[in-house]
Formats: C-alpha cells, structure tokens, sequence
C-alpha cells in the first residue's frame, strides 16, 4: 500500500518518520513551499521536530494536495483541526474514492463539530469501511527520540486495520489493534480539554494529591459522555475504558511536559490571556477549540460533564479559573 502524508507539523513528522524508519515510499503534502525546499536541502523539518533526518529517496514532497491524494492508498490526516477543512476543500468531491483514509487528528470539526469520520463522509462520501483512527498515549518528541510508544489502530475493518498498523510497527513503536473507531476519537477529544484543565491546575499550584483525584474524575466523566452518546450513536460500540487509547492518553496527556494542552492551560492558570498563552506557545492546543465544540455537542447529549464545562467556561466565557477550580473541588470523589 502506497502511504500518504497530509500536513507537516509534529505530529505529522513523526509519522513520516516511522513510516520511512520501516522502509515504507511515502507521499507528503506540506503546504508551505520554502518548507519543502529546506527539507529537500537539509533533509529535515526546520520548523518540528528538527533531530528527525529523513532518507529523501523514500520521501516524495509535494505542495499540491491533489497529487498526494492520488498517489496514495492509504492517506494519513496530521492537520489540526482548525485548519482541516480549509485543507480537504481544496480536493474535489471525489478525491477519497477508494482510499483508505487514517485519521491522526484528535479533534471535531469546528463549527460543525463533527467527528472527522462524519466530515468526510458529509463531504466526499467516505464510506465508515474506509475510515481508520489512529490513536493512543504518543507525543511525537518521544517518537523522535525512538523511546517505546504504542498507537492503537481502529477500524470496522479489523484485517485492513492490522495491515496500516503493520506498516507503523517497529521496534519502538508497538501497535493495538480494535473495531472502536468513534469512540477512540471522542476520547482523545475529551482527553485534550482534561489535559488543558490539567494544566490550568498546576498553573493554580494545585499539587500531585489533587491530580490524581482531578485525572481520576475526568475518567469518569469521559465514560459518563461515551455512555449517554452510544445510547443514541449505536455505532459507537462497546469500548474497552482501561485501554491505552482511554485511560493512557488522559495520563499521558495530564501529566507530561511534552503536552502542548498541558502548557497551555498552565499559562491560563497562572493568568494569560487566552491570546498570549497561543502566541507563547506556538503549536496548536486542540483542548482548546475541542471545549467549545465539545460543549456546544453535549447540548444534544446532555452528559453530566462539570470539567469540560468548567474548561470551556474559563476559555471561551472568561470565568476566573481560581474561581472555577473552587467550584469542582467540592464536587470530586
Ligand atoms: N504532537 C503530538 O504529539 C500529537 C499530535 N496529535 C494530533 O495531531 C494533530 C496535528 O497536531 P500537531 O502536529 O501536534 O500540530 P503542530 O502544532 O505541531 O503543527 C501545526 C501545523 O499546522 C499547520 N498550519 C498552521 N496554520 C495552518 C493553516 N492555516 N492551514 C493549514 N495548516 C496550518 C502548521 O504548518 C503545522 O504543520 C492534532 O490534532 C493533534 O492533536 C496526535 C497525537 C500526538
Ligand atoms: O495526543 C497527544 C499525546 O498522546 C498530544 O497531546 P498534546 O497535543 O497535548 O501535546
């Protein structure tokens, strides 16, 4: 299978490396054209994750979507979402026919707020079949740095699912495979705005006592909303909570440094602007847009969700995050 690569930020790169580490010729659209031309010289992304050379015989860059679409099989999408469908809709309608498209995005549409599986299908009629998730506890700087990580891989279609996956495994980077594909992506969803309110946390200098009771809560409000939504989205399925893609992602994203939601919300707690705190931190925090998108979707589900509330509040309302904690302390278990 032919892979290829849209966008060209960090996590995009990581998975350009792992797919070329495993020998794999891949297409991969970046949209800036001095990018391409500084790789193309250096042999790596001046701007992510700039320790990762590539073999430029195994890499074919390109600034034209069209070219890549058609070139690959199987498509990876490594675009923010906020910028997604500004990216798809340069493609014609019937640009995804018969590929299989790998969504590496951890986020809705905003606006919308749809799934990116509902998106494409809206869209450019892509089938669920050919729709794969790829999620997970993985920060592309420790993919960089070749440290052990696992992705999980979902799909309806178990056997393609485990042929992508087969590609991307390696000696470290390991691969889990299941039929979960909606609810791995509204967990990873849920999981950036948590790590955002995680961040807000240490920022108010709360210490490791209440994270973990904080973690532990979020927990169960992400099973809450997963609940009530499979009730009326049969498709959702049955999800294994303890898994890597649930529980491993909240963790990872709660408490490593490496977290770009984990930052941000840091800067909020310790008083930025919402402004100041993306101009500082110069990478994309989808917790961010996810809050809003999140709690515009939960007026349809109607989940108990006082965290991701609280979060979007603070985001988007401007309620006082001291004020905000003060409220959820009283409410944990
Ligand atoms: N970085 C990580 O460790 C991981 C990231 N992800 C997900 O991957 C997705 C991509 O995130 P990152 O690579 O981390 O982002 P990033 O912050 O590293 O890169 C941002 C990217 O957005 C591009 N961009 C900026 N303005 C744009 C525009 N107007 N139109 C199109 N593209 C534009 C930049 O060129 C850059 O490629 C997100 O959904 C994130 O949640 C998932 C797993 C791990
Ligand atoms: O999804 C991720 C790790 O699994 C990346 O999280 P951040 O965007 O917070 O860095």
């Amino acid at each position: 299978m032919k892979a290829g690569i849209i966008g060209s930020g960090s996590w995009a790169t990581a998975l350009a490396k792992i797919l070329t580490d495993n020998g794999n010729q891949i297409s991969w659209w970046i949209r800036n054209e001095d990018t391409i031309r500084y790789m193309q010289l250096r042999h790596h992304n001046r701007h992510y994750l700039t320790s990762v050379y590539f073999d430029t015989n195994l890499v074919k860059l390109s600034s034209h979507l069209e070219e890549v679409v058609a070139a690959s099989d199987v498509l990876v999408l490594a675009v923010p979402s906020a910028f997604l469908e500004d990216v798809m809709l340069q493609l014609s309608p019937e640009a995804l026919q018969g590929k299989k498209v790998v969504n590496a995005v951890k986020g809705l549409v905003p606006g919308s707020n749809l799934l990116i599986n509902d998106y494409l299908s809206d869209i450019f009629d892509l089938p669920l079949e050919q729709y794969y998730a790829i999620t997970g506890p993985c920060h592309a700087e420790e993919v960089a740095n070749e440290k052990l990580s696992y992705l999980t891989f979902s799909g309806l279609q178990e056997a393609a699912a485990q042929s992508i996956a087969d590609m991307f495994t390696n000696s470290y980077l390991q691969t889990i495979v299941n039929r979960d594909v909606i609810g791995v992506q509204l967990a990873a969803v849920l999981k950036n705005i948590y790590a955002l309110g995680a961040g807000i946390a240490h920022g108010l200098e709360y210490g490791d006592n209440f994270l973990s009771v904080y973690i532990t809560n979020c927990f169960r409000e992400m099973q809450q909303f997963l609940d009530v939504y499979g009730k009326d989205h049969t498709e959702a399925g049955t999800h294994n909570y303890n898994a890597s893609a649930y529980l491993g992602d909240l963790l990872v994203t709660c408490y490593s440094l490496h977290s770009r939601n984990r930052t941000f919300g840091n800067m909020i707690g310790k008083g930025y602007s919402v402004k100041a705190a993306q101009l500082e931190l110069n990478m994309i925090a989808e917790g961010y847009y996810a809050s809003k998108s999140l709690f515009e979707k939960n007026m349809e589900v109607g989940a108990y969700m006082p965290v991701a509330q609280a979060v979007y509040t603070i985001l988007w309302q401007h309620l006082n995050p001291r004020e905000a904690f003060l409220a959820l302390e009283k409410g944990f278990i």
